[in-house]
């Protein structure tokens, strides 16, 4: 059964039409990757499923139910981890608990729970500029965590990392989705990378480029974690490679 169904969607930004009719779903417990030519709408898609943009027309539901803003079981991680820069890293997580109404203490508490999670023990106070590009990405996934979402969504989440880090992260993500290590049952991500959609998700979701439609829609039937040297593995980038 559909968790995420986006039905007949209409997107615009004056005359540039991102989405004329997109309709697909994303069901429970998918690791979506979407890929697609830039500019083709694939931010645009994730932000309307998070609620921070309406469609023109069509409808987009979250368990039958119309998405009309932000949902506490969504939760969306960007590119670049948007953390306020004068709080520390444990308040950065800690405030959209507090926002929510719960009080700063226990929210403190969850945030710790969440840094240490992403392996950020001690780190606590440090403020973001005392942080790696890498380390302020995990503050950025400890807060997204900390919500207790069932849905993370991913915009290109490691392209401003080095590559060390990136991968690093990309194991965490896909360990904490395949052996449901918190709340989160089911993962959309937009990514460039043909590479790191087929490590990472069992299905790839590839668009035209504008108005976007779906060219393709492979299921990612590998075991994990990933060995990138396998021949399957080798087969599903040249059969991804094909549409792009
Ligand atoms: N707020 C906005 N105002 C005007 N145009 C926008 C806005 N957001 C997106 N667009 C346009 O909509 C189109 C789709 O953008 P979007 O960022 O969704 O694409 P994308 O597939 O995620 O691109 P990339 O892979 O380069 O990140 C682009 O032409 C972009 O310029």
């Amino acid at each position: 059964m559909a968790l995420i169904e986006i039905i007949k969607v209409r997107k615009s930004y004056g005359n540039v039409v991102v989405f004329n009719d997109l309709t697909m779903s994303i069901a429970k417990g998918e690791f979506a990757a979407l890929l697609g030519p830039s500019g083709c709408g694939k931010s645009t898609l994730l932000r309307m499923i998070a609620g921070l943009e309406k469609p023109d027309a069509g409808i987009i539901k979250f368990r039958d139910e119309l998405i009309r803003g932000p949902r506490r079981e969504i939760a969306l991680m960007f590119q670049s981890p948007t953390l306020l820069p004068w709080k520390t890293a444990l308040d950065n997580v800690a405030l959209p608990l507090v926002a929510r109404g719960m009080s700063w203490n226990e929210a403190r508490e969850i945030a710790m729970r969440y840094l240490s999670f992403v392996g950020l023990s001690g780190f606590e106070e440090a403020y973001p500029r005392q942080l790696s590009g890498g380390m302020q990405q995990r503050v950025a996934l400890a807060r997204a965590l900390a919500v207790e979402p069932e849905v993370l969504l991913l915009d290109e989440p490691f392209s401003a990392l080095d590559p060390l880090t990136a991968e690093s992260l990309r194991a965490e993500i896909v360990k904490l989705w395949h052996d449901n290590l918190t709340t989160i049952h089911t993962v959309v991500m937009v990514t460039h990378s043909v590479d790191e959609a087929v490590y990472m998700a069992n299905r790839v979701v590839v668009f035209s480029p504008r108005p976007a439609k779906v060219v393709a829609d492979i299921k990612i039937d590998l075991p994990y974690p990933r060995n990138r040297r396998s021949p399957e593995f080798q087969k599903y980038l040249d059969q991804i490679y094909a549409y792009i």
